[in-house]
């Protein structure tokens, strides 16, 4: 995790107004409080002299736990939400800044150390179940088509100018978030087209960020695991139209049961887009098949290289983004017509004897669904459809037997295997699938990822198609704690091909 690091070091005395303006601060123990602070990190194994930790309880361990190593190591200054026994007497030279939550004091704290680069940017955040990767690289592509400087911080990766760097979480923590910005302010990028996801949201890692747009996506099944219920998990992705200010803009799906509710109580301006009559952006599915999108947006006709109902709403939505910026509507659908592949993301392979295999990140039954039921629709009759998946370990069980049941609904020919088990047992993980099917002897159960596309490649006729989902861009597979490489593209690639390129007749030598 990174540390940040002021230009100049930052009086104490600084941080704790900031705490008390935010009505966070509660009391302040301890002598330090003249002393200047040269980084700021919640990490106690990377703290330096002159050092300011926060100690935050976390998913696995509290960071109150790594008080004294932080106090050793250097810090002079500690910020948490319970003071230790004895502080004072214990570490005479250093202070206790208790606070009613380290997390968010973390997030507002980051801005002051990276000097609040968000104030240099416009930045865009999209949140909902699905769709938020699609739609942040759409905003990219479009605004820096248009010659807008845009960075892109998501699932896939983090981009700015001519940087590309692998994604540690879909949105970072709050120090290596504003690093980030900081570091696109120097490009200079003008814009941030950001996914704000609902751990980051509930963690509050974006706390002290001042977005100018948000957009709602849409709200399914996914991380009950984490958030315990459905409620609590709109709230948490509620959070982030609560927080606007009566400056910014904020899109919402209305053809999304959650669209309304997500910003009941928004002080922004609020914009809705779908293809119900009162949408103020409204967009018409015109066409579509496995070569792409015809749409009218407000009255326009356009053409995408995006294949599926559910791309027209993030296509829509990025447009959306556009308008509220007061771009010319023209230009916006010119740009995103012309939009590259995004990773992972309905990725498609032909192969000579008509095959096709999709590589698609669904991960969710929503999103499962959606693509299953797209590929029906526009696949050619008389073809068989295949899907290979399988569900993440540690992550939410309710949605397994779900997904089981999608597959088996959706698709002629099912293929489950797994998908990154982390510490589960992959077979627990298949008996969870399994509850949701009703013929689970029906389907095939490889739990080597590699051989179950390697089946699919094999038993499918020429002229079938293939969905390969849940990994999308992963180019690896998690077993326990380790990351083995593992890319599905690859993969396809490399078994299709060799089950499906029609052998060539030999070529006739001539002595
Ligand atoms: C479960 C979870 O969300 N964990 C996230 C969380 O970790 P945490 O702060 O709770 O960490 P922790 O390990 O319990 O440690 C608590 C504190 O003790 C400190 N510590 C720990 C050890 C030590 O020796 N000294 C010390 O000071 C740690 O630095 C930390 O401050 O905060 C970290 C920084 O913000 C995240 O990187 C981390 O994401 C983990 C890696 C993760 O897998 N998260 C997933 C579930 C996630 O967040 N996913 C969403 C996407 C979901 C979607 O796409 O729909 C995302 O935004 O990526
Ligand atoms: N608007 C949408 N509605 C429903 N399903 C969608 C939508 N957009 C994409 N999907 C499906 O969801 C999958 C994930 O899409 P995407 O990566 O854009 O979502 P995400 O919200 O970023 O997901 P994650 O939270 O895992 O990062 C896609 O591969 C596709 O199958
Ligand atoms: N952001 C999602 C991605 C899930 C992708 C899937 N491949 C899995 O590992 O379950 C999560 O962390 O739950
Ligand atoms: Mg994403």
């Amino acid at each position: 995790m990174p540390v940040a690091i002021p230009k100049q070091p930052i009086p104490l005395t600084r941080v704790l107004q900031r705490l008390e303006r935010e009505g966070l601060l509660q009391t302040v123990v301890g002598s330090a409080t003249a002393r200047k602070l040269t980084h700021l990190t919640d990490n106690s194994q990377e703290v330096q002299p002159r050092g300011l930790f926060v100690a935050v309880r976390g998913e696995r361990v509290d960071g109150h736990r790594f008080i004294e190593q932080a106090i050793e190591r250097g810090a002079v200054a500690v910020v948490g939400e319970f003071v230790p026994e004895a502080f004072a007497e214990r570490f005479p030279k250093a202070s206790f800044v208790q606070v009613s939550n380290s997390r968010r004091a973390l997030g507002i704290l980051a801005t002051i150390f990276h000097m609040n680069p968000a104030r240099r940017l416009r930045l865009i955040g999209i949140t909902g179940t699905n769709g938020k990767t699609t739609t942040a690289f759409l905003v990219y592509h479009m605004l820096n088509a248009i010659g807008q400087e845009t960075g892109l911080i998501g699932t896939v990766c983090y981009r700015f100018g001519r940087h590309e760097l692998p994604a540690s979480n879909t949105t970072p923590g709050p120090i290596e978030l504003n690093h980030l910005l900081r570091r696109m302010t120097g490009v200079p990028c003008k814009n941030c087209v950001m996914e704000v996801s609902s751990h980051a949201l509930e963690q509050e890692r974006v706390a002290g960020l001042s977005f100018s747009i948000a957009v709602f996506t849409n709200l399914t099944r996914d991380h009950l695991d984490y958030h315990g219920s459905f409620e609590a998990y709109l709230k948490a992705k509620k959070k982030l139209f609560d927080g606007l200010t009566f400056r910014a803009t904020a899109l919402y799906n209305i053809d999304d049961p959650s669209g309304p509710a997500m910003v009941a109580d928004t002080q922004a301006c609020c914009i809705s887009y779908g293809q119900r009559e009162d949408a103020q952006i409204r967009m018409r599915i015109v066409g579509h098949s496995l070569e792409g999108l015809t749409l009218n947006i407000d009255g326009r006709f356009q053409r995408f290289p995006l294949v599926g109902c559910f791309n027209a709403y993030n296509l829509l939505a990025a447009y959306g983004v556009g308008r509220a910026m007061g771009l010319d509507p023209d230009l916006l659908l010119e740009a995103l017509g012309r939009v590259p592949q995004i990773p992972g993301r309905f990725e498609r392979f032909t192969f000579e004897d008509g095959t096709t295999a999709i590589v698609d990140y669904a991960h969710t039954p929503d999103a499962l669904e959606n693509v299953l039921r797209t590929i029906r629709e526009v696949m050619p009759e008389g073809a068989r459809l295949w899907c290979v998946f399988g569900c993440g370990g540690e992550r939410d069980r309710g949605k397994r037997p779900m997904m089981g049941a999608v597959a088996e609904r959706l698709a002629d020919c099912v293929i489950v295997t797994s998908d990154n088990p982390r510490s589960e047992d992959p077979l627990q993980i298949f008996e969870d699938i399994r509850q949701g099917m009703r013929h689970p002897e029906a389907a095939l159960w490889e739990v080597d990822r590699a051989r179950a596309i390697e089946q699919a490649a094999k038993l499918c006729r020429p002229g079938d198609v293939v969905l390969v989902a849940g990994k999308g861009h992963e180019a690896y597979q998690i077993i326990g704690t380790e990351k083995i490489p593992l890319d599905d593209r690859q993969l396809v690639q490399e078994y299709f091909e060799h089950y499906h390129t029609p052998a060539r007749p030999p070529s006739i030598r001539f002595l």
